[in-house]
């Protein structure tokens, strides 16, 4: 992604400025690119250049140095315009590129590719169609582009044509605009509620790792940083043919001088500006590279921004549509039936999650069900009598839980609701019923919706939400995976990669759910627990009530 833009000129000239915007790197850093960045080859990465140390301050960066909606050179223009968010921050970018070597930003900018094209976004239609059909970005990325046009010719073609000479046609084409929204997409923090979000020089070269980083990038607001000029010779020589690729202008210690940004922060105490600081969370051993951790995103969430999916990410999830439990309930009850039971269900408290125009269910990556989902199967399977008595009981719960205050009542009554008769097996099946061997702990409300006919529903509907992946079995598609990895076609890789993730969590829940369905039956479980006569009478309220 980087080849044409990192040369060794572009780096000095990278570090110069640095040094010009008091942008402060510890010389216990090394930035290099290639297979010393362990996950990518074309990109760049940190690495320790010596053992680091929990605490310690490796990055100070002034927020003037960060470009953002404040520090743009058309600040005042893109208020006008009433232009912010992130769409200010993508023409702030458009803005600075096209002032060239003129804009503040230069050097560092000369360092960013001008588009990131792993990002979706910017793929090929029909790649899209072919590599993400079925997955939750297919409809996604459709969607956005459509959006994105939108704002392009909402909000920035207008400004070209009110101003020409800021604004110049030629460097904000939508074209500019996919390519510059790659860059904030993939490469933009939150640098305070003044700024908003920016383009963050050095803090965007560390790449992520899922709950395991070793960086924060944090807010200072009491700290400055003086000017410590550093002579230029004393820098690590930026050899072409190695992997390193340069370091800042402080970098003239050896590894057992290092010294980080603490130091220098304790040096300057007395006076005080605006910075970001970015600091060692863990240990870092000599050689390794630095990790950041840019949230607890999904695969899909992680290709759509930031254009890459983690193995064995714990935040994956598959979303199965609303519209299609709708369609699984209707093909199997009256419409009345549906509407009744979904009244109810909504009645408690419970909805779909929502999304644009979406409405829809999350399935962990254990296989496990939103627990809405499974209340609305469950109680879409009641019997009619159990339905009533449920509402007198919930009547009476309202009444007895809104006396006390402290209470949320609806989450109180279904809790108490479904805890209620669950109690009665909790025993008999915590001991049966796990979701993976490394979920030691069972929730016994979700377990309790498990009976068969729900057990059925789940099969169905992980069954149906498969086959939006098209005809291919998920073991061929792990065969192209590993096709995939073996031609090193970034883009392929990564969209299978989300293709078998997503299908690999719908394997899990019918899994489940067919190990459940089999203990029902083999043990002729009653599939309406709320059966047991007494469920619902007061006596037998939890004594809380
Ligand atoms: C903020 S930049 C990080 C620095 C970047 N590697 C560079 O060359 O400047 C984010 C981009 O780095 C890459 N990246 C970060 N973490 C990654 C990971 N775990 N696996 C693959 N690519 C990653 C992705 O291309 C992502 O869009």
């Amino acid at each position: 992604m980087y080849q044409s833009h990192l040369t060794r000129r572009s780096l000095r000239s990278f570090t110069r400025w640095m040094e010009s915007r008091n942008i402060r790197l510890s010389d216990g850093l090394n930035i290099v690119k290639g297979e010393k960045c362990g996950i990518v080859c074309d990109e760049l990465g940190v690495t320790a250049a010596c053992d680091l140390q929990e605490g310690e301050v490796i990055a100070i960066i002034p927020k003037d140095a960060c470009l953002t909606l404040r520090t743009t050179g058309a600040a005042n223009l893109l208020n006008d315009a009433q232009l912010s968010g992130g769409l200010g921050l993508v023409v702030a970018l458009m803005y600075e590129r096209s002032r060239g070597e003129a804009s503040p930003w230069f050097p560092y900018l000369n360092l960013l590719p001008l588009c990131h094209k792993a990002l979706p976004i910017v793929w090929e239609s029909d790649e899209i169609h072919n590599f993400l059909l079925g997955t939750e970005l297919h409809s996604v990325i459709l969607e956005d582009r459509k959006l994105i046009e939108e704002d392009w010719r909402e909000c920035i073609w207008p400004l070209t044509q009110e101003y020409p000479t800021e604004f110049p046609e030629e460097h904000f084409s939508l074209e500019h605009y996919f390519s510059a929204k790659t860059l904030v997409s993939s490469r933009s923090f939150e640098v305070d509620d003044y700024h908003g979000y920016g383009m963050v020089p050095v803090a965007d070269l560390f790449n992520h790792k899922t709950n395991n980083e070793d960086v924060h990038v944090m807010d200072e607001p009491n700290l400055c940083i003086i000017d410590e000029s550093v002579s230029t010779s004393d820098r690590h020589p930026v050899e072409e043919e190695s992997n390193y690729l340069g370091c800042s202008f402080i970098d003239n210690l050896t590894n057992a001088q290092h010294h980080s940004c603490s130091t220098i922060k304790e040096r300057n105490d007395q006076c005080r500006n605006e910075v970001l600081e970015i600091v060692l969370v863990r240990d870092v051993p000599m050689g390794s590279e630095i990790f950041n951790t840019y949230g607890e995103l999904s695969n899909a969430s992680l290709l759509h921004r930031h254009g890459f999916t983690e193995p064995d990410n714990p935040f994956d999830i598959v979303n199965i549509d609303y519209v299609l439990v709708m369609q699984y309930c209707t093909s199997f009850f009256s419409k009345c039936h549906v509407r009744n039971r979904i009244r109810f269900w909504r009645k408690y408290g419970c909805a779909p999650l929502t999304s644009q125009a979406s409405e829809y269910f999350e399935i962990e990556a254990s296989g496990k069900p939103q627990p809405e989902l499974l209340f609305l199967l469950y109680i879409m399977h009641l019997p009619e009598k159990d339905v009533l008595a449920a509402e007198v009981a919930l009547h009476e719960l309202d009444t007895a839980v809104k006396a006390d205050c402290a209470m949320n009542w609806e989450m109180k009554a279904w809790k108490t609701f479904f805890d209620f008769p669950a109690n009665h097996l909790k025993r008999a099946r915590c001991n049966r019923y796990t979701w993976s061997k490394s979920e030691g702990e069972i929730d016994s409300c979700i377990m309790f919706f498990f009976t068969s006919n729900v057990c059925e529903s789940l099969i169905w509907l992980s069954e149906k939400r498969d086959q939006a992946y098209g005809q291919a079995t998920l073991e061929e598609d792990l065969k192209l995976l590993e096709d995939a990895r073996q031609r090193d076609n970034e883009k392929l890789f990564h969209a299978l990669y989300l293709r078998v993730s997503e299908r690999s969590i719908l394997r899990r829940l019918c899994h489940h759910s067919f190990e459940e369905l089999k203990k029902n039956r083999s043990q002729k479980r009653d599939d309406c627990l709320l059966h047991q006569k007494d469920a619902y009478t007061r006596k037998n309220m939890p004594r809380e009530y």
